[in-house]
């Protein structure tokens, strides 16, 4: 019995690197249930599994356990059914790779993920591309903008993929850990992790395997070594994560500068719409909180997109 750690998945097959790096294609013994969770795939893209070489020459195997996961993203079915899709388990960190410059970010699509994050309890880190074409008047807004997120407690850096600022810290920031990955189309994704591990377009090619022949790979996330002990996984495809049984509701407390603030509202069931003695208004005619944070709030809460 080997332990080793899923880096791609097609549904059936699981590609399982083992403690020496070697890789196996694996597949699950039987019926495989977990418990209390409705699911559309067992087993996904950064699980720990427990396995038996079946065929050595081959490198297939069998899976027969999955260890405890620390979290887990998830997509909901497209027909909001209680049933989700994995995209990927024991994550430490994401890094929503946004932009100023073009084709810019904007602040509802940072926080729409800030928020998703949050309610899978994964710490995120906003990294702004592209500050190399950034004029003096961006520049100013580029700062306001991390000023505004670090005060509520996210890290922020700033780097150019293609003059190599910030390249530096961007590395320390994923070394010896498992990063989500995302941001939005052009915002330099490839560029910055080509900056960082030129080798990986190659090793990506080379792990491309049987398994995935034929196979549409889109919806599943792949998980890419950098370096040892250092992953990102990439969701192709996937835009923002899920919100999962989220209500009206529970929206604010996945804004933290909220959070601290929801007891001090008169009705307890609050949405900060237009009730009175709200103290999340409060906070924002004075200041405290950001009036960008709250426009994207209400447009969490108006957009229909959250269960009742
Ligand atoms: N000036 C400047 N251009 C950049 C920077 N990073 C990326 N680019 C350019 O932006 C364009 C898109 O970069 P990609 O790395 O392909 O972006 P991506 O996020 O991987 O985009 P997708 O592959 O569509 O997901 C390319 O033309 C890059 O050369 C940067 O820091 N500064
Ligand atoms: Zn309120």
């Amino acid at each position: 019995m080997q332990k080793g750690l899923v880096i791609r998945s097609t549904g059936s097959w699981y590609e399982i690197r083992n403690t020496d790096g070697h890789i196996f294609q694996g597949r699950l013994k039987g019926k495989f249930k977990l418990k209390g969770l409705k699911v559309t795939n067992p087993i996904a893209v950064g699980d720990w599994v427990l396995f038996e070489v079946e065929d050595e020459a081959e490198n297939t195997a069998v899976i027969s356990d999955i260890s405890p996961r620390k979290n887990y993203i998830i997509r909901q079915s497209v027909h909001k059914t209680a049933h989700g899709h994995i995209l990927a388990a024991n994550l430490d960190q994401a890094v929503m790779l946004a932009t100023l410059a073009m084709p810019r970010t904007s602040l509802g699509f940072i926080d729409r993920f800030l928020v998703s994050a949050e309610s899978f309890r994964i710490p995120t880190t906003i990294v702004f591309n592209k500050v190399d074409i950034l004029n003096d008047e961006g520049l100013e807004y580029q700062q306001e903008i991390m000023d505004l997120y670090q005060r509520i407690g996210y890290k922020c850096l700033s780097t150019s993929a293609t003059e190599g600022e910030g390249v530096d810290a961007f590395r320390q920031l994923l070394d010896h850990k498992v990063t989500l990955l995302s941001g939005h189309s052009g915002v330099g994704k490839s560029s910055l992790v080509n900056a960082i591990a030129p080798e990986l377009n190659l090793r990506t090619n080379e792990v491309s395997s049987f398994a995935n022949k034929g196979v549409h790979t889109t919806t599943f996330a792949e998980m890419f070594e950098l370096a040892p002990d250092t992953y990102i996984i990439d969701t192709p495809g996937i835009k923002e994560l899920g919100l999962m049984d989220t209500s009206k509701e529970e929206v604010s407390h996945y804004f933290p500068e909220m959070r601290d603030r929801l007891n001090q509202c008169r009705f307890h069931n609050c949405l900060h719409f237009n009730e009175p003695g709200c103290a999340i208004k409060e906070a924002v005619a004075e200041g405290e909180i950001a009036e960008s944070r709250y426009m994207s709030y209400l447009s969490m809460i108006e957009g229909g997109d959250n269960r009742r």
